[in-house]
């Protein structure tokens, strides 16, 4: 796993690509190029074979390197194929597990407050789409391209060796081939696809008025002005149609045309060398199929022209992402974990940014070992940004917050996050089973003491159904809301941190459940400081601290 995806030199695209595995990369792409020159091989070695049958030799014997050649290519390209698509899925395969976990390498750090302003859904594309863009980095991109010079090289050199002028030739209809035809081909399609685009949407909005407003348009002229505008929108998309697919033809002429072109050029070169007896005929036939089987060297140039594309815009994203900074880092030298689990707030100040007022302000409170704390007060008071602070999620702007004695921006995160359980609001479930979920909390847990976990926050009904091994639905779907944050808090009680953090245990919760729950939490032998709306459910046991709006 590498510190950064996307590098910090030489653009997103370079530092994607110094994620794949180099020799498996040199091996593919001399593959795809000996597969290449093996098609290109075969053809010039049956024209050879051709030619030389039709002067029929006394003995078959003259022929017998050009059969065995011809064999030999035959059997080679497929067999080369074969490998060279191992090797690129075992490449693509490691490049995919590179990818992911230098993702979520980069996620975690941004987690939770550097990525607050992130939809899920983007989030989720970066990770899905872009890395599944990213992972034919390789096949779409890299192999082409190299596989194209490569190849593309070695037929020029071997086709010099029999005329230099079809060489040049050669090398000149390849980069045509390879290089103009597809970046031309792409810049006049995408004007042709804008106008197709633009044309489909103005017929569509039209249409969707005409309909909304059918009564108002079949009165006065009869319609005829509104037929008119669709008639001109259909007019305009037939126009963009036609473009597209002139663009097609001409391509598709290109494509067909340059290999001919290139046929004909050594039919008229090495045919004047022979018949002036500077080329032996045989190579007449052989370089001219030949020329024709290189062609294939370029001919994923213009899906890679394509790809490049999209690699770049995914490669763009990754990039943004990573050069996010995260709220909270590690200190260089962190101080050691205190056996002391006191939690202190002090002259605590903290705005977000480009919020109009402070979330809190001049804050104190002090949380000590086994004491049971209840947040209280309005929205928006500033409860869950405290929890938020105690687990260092986020620094204040003013004030220290402490643990044990020792300013939290000290500490490990690790070892913050392993002296606090946090439960957030909705904490996240896993799309797996209720025991996976619990497990969480403490990977060793036995089921009975899961069981019991689950009996501490009202939740033995869980397992009868689904069972601790039942699924939770994706995210816990198939659990009620109260469920899920029961589940939550049941996985806080799981862990072995001394200071739980709950952010509305008993917001889904009926009055009995409720109270159960917080008789149970005010009973544990470690310290708990929690959010509620409701101040009256709480005993002597709870200290309550009402928040007021700063
Ligand atoms: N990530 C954020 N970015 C910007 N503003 C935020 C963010 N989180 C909270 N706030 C703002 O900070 C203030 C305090 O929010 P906080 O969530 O701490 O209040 P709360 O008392 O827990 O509210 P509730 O009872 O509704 O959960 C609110 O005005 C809220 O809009």
């Amino acid at each position: 796993m590498t510190a950064h995806l996307t590098g910090r030199r030489g653009g997103p695209v370079l530092g994607v690509l110094r994620l794949l595995p180099r020799r498996r990369a040199a091996l593919a792409v001399v593959l795809g190029a000996l597969v290449v020159l093996c098609g290109a091989g075969l053809l010039a070695a049956s024209g050879a074979l051709i030619t030389g049958a039709s002067r029929r030799p006394e003995t078959l014997f003259v022929l017998l390197p050009l059969i065995t050649a011809v064999r030999l290519f035959g059997v080679a390209r497929p067999a080369l194929r074969y490998v060279e698509r191992l090797v690129t899925h075992d490449l693509t395969l490691r490049l995919v597990g590179r990818l992911r976990a230098g993702l979520l390498a980069a996620l975690v750090p941004l987690a939770p407050a550097a990525l607050t302003g992130s939809r899920g859904g983007d989030l989720l594309a970066r990770i899905r789409t872009d890395v599944d863009e990213l992972q034919g980095v390789f096949v779409r991109l890299v192999a082409p391209a190299v596989v194209a010079g490569l190849a593309g090289t070695v037929a020029v050199v071997l086709t010099a060796l029999v005329s230099p002028a079809l060489a040049a030739v050669l090398a000149l209809l390849l980069v045509v081939l390879g290089v103009a035809v597809p970046v031309l081909a792409r810049r006049a399609g995408r004007h042709a696809s804008v106008a197709a685009a633009r044309a489909d949407a103005a017929f569509g909005a039209d249409l969707l008025d005409l309909v909304r407003g059918l009564a108002d348009h079949a009165t006065g002229d009869g319609g005829a002005t509104a037929r008119r505008v669709l008639e001109a929108h259909l007019d305009e998309q037939a126009a963009a149609e036609r473009t597209s697919a002139r663009l097609t033809a001409a391509t598709t002429a290109l494509r067909e045309g340059v290999p001919a072109l290139g046929l004909l050029a050594a039919l008229w070169l090495v045919g004047w060398d022979v018949t002036t007896g500077a080329t032996d005929p045989v190579l007449l036939a052989a370089t001219a199929l030949g020329v024709l089987g290189a062609f294939e060297a370029v001919g994923g140039l213009g899906a890679a022209y394509a790809a490049g594309e999209g690699v770049r815009a995914a490669a763009g994203r990754v990039a943004d992402l990573e050069a996010r900074r995260p709220a909270v880092t590690d200190p260089p030298a962190p101080s050691p974990r205190p056996a002391d689990p006191t939690l202190r707030l002090r002259g605590v100040s903290l705005t977000y940014p480009g919020a109009p007022a402070p979330a809190l302000a001049g804050l104190d409170l002090t949380v000590g070992a086994g004491e049971k704390v209840a947040l209280t007060g309005p929205s928006g008071a500033g409860k869950s940004s405290v929890l938020a602070l105690a687990l260092r999620a986020r620094d204040p702007d003013t004030g220290t917050v402490t643990l044990g004695g020792t300013d939290l921006r000290e500490l490990a995160l690790a070892d913050v996050r392993a002296v606090s359980a946090w439960v957030p609001q909705a904490p996240a479930l896993l799309g797996s089973s209720v025991a996976a979920n619990l497990r969480l909390g403490r990977p060793d847990a036995t089921d009975a003491e899961l069981a019991a976990a689950l009996g501490a926050v009202g939740l033995d009904a869980l397992l009868d159904a689904p069972g601790l091994d039942g699924w939770v639905g994706e995210g816990g779907s198939r659990l009620s809301a109260g469920e899920r944050a029961r589940v939550g808090t049941a996985r806080a009680l799981l862990t072995p941190a001394p200071l739980l953090l709950l952010d509305e245990p008993t917001a889904h919760l009926d009055g009995p459940l409720a109270a159960r729950l917080l008789d149970h939490l005010a009973g544990l032998d470690r310290a708990v400081l929690l959010v509620t709306h409701r101040p009256d459910a709480l005993d002597a046991r709870w200290r309550t601290v009402p928040l007021g709006a700063p």
